[in-house]
């Protein structure tokens, strides 16, 4: 699977920690930046991250600022970009099942180290239902082509 992963200064060190982890995991990570803690616009890391994911070059994308907020509104303004910020396993594993969701964001001043990284694992572990949810998918997709022609 490959992931690409993308963090402004506030979600750096965070996003190093979870590189690491997918490498160790033998997963192809390709990083998007920032590449330090000098302080950046975490919109640019949005974009790179879900364009890249929206156009299939990678499966999954993982994105980190300070509290996820910033970094998820902006990705989901890419078509067809699902990003859930999340913050608990409980919802990891639901908006993986329930809302098919391509890519993930964190903050990085919100959630400890071993919590994120078991958010990331139970997040890509997790195998989306269909079903129900699909139909619920197919409706937030009609609302994007109302908006994306
Ligand atoms: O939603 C936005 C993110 O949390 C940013 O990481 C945060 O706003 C950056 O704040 P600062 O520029 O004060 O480090």
């Amino acid at each position: 699977m490959k992931i690409a992963i993308g963090s402004d200064h506030g979600g750096y060190e965070l996003k190093n920690l979870i590189k690491e982890h997918l490498l160790n995991k033998k997963l192809e990570v390709v990083d998007f930046g920032t590449e330090s803690t000098d302080s950046c616009d975490y919109a640019d890391y949005a974009q790179g991250v879900a364009e890249a994911v929206a156009k299939g070059d990678y499966a999954r994308g993982i994105l980190i600022c300070g509290t996820g907020i910033g970094i998820s509104i902006a990705a989901n303004k890419v078509p067809g970009i699902r990003c859930a910020l999340v913050g608990d396993c409980f919802s990891a594993k639901a908006t993986t099942e329930h809302n098919d969701s391509n890519v993930l964001a964190l903050g990085g001043r919100v959630v400890g180290p071993g919590l994120a990284l078991e958010i990331v694992d139970i997040w890509l572990s997790a195998t989306f239902q269909g079903g129900r949810h699909q139909k619920r998918i197919d409706k937030i997709t009609d609302i994007e082509s109302k908006y994306y022609k």
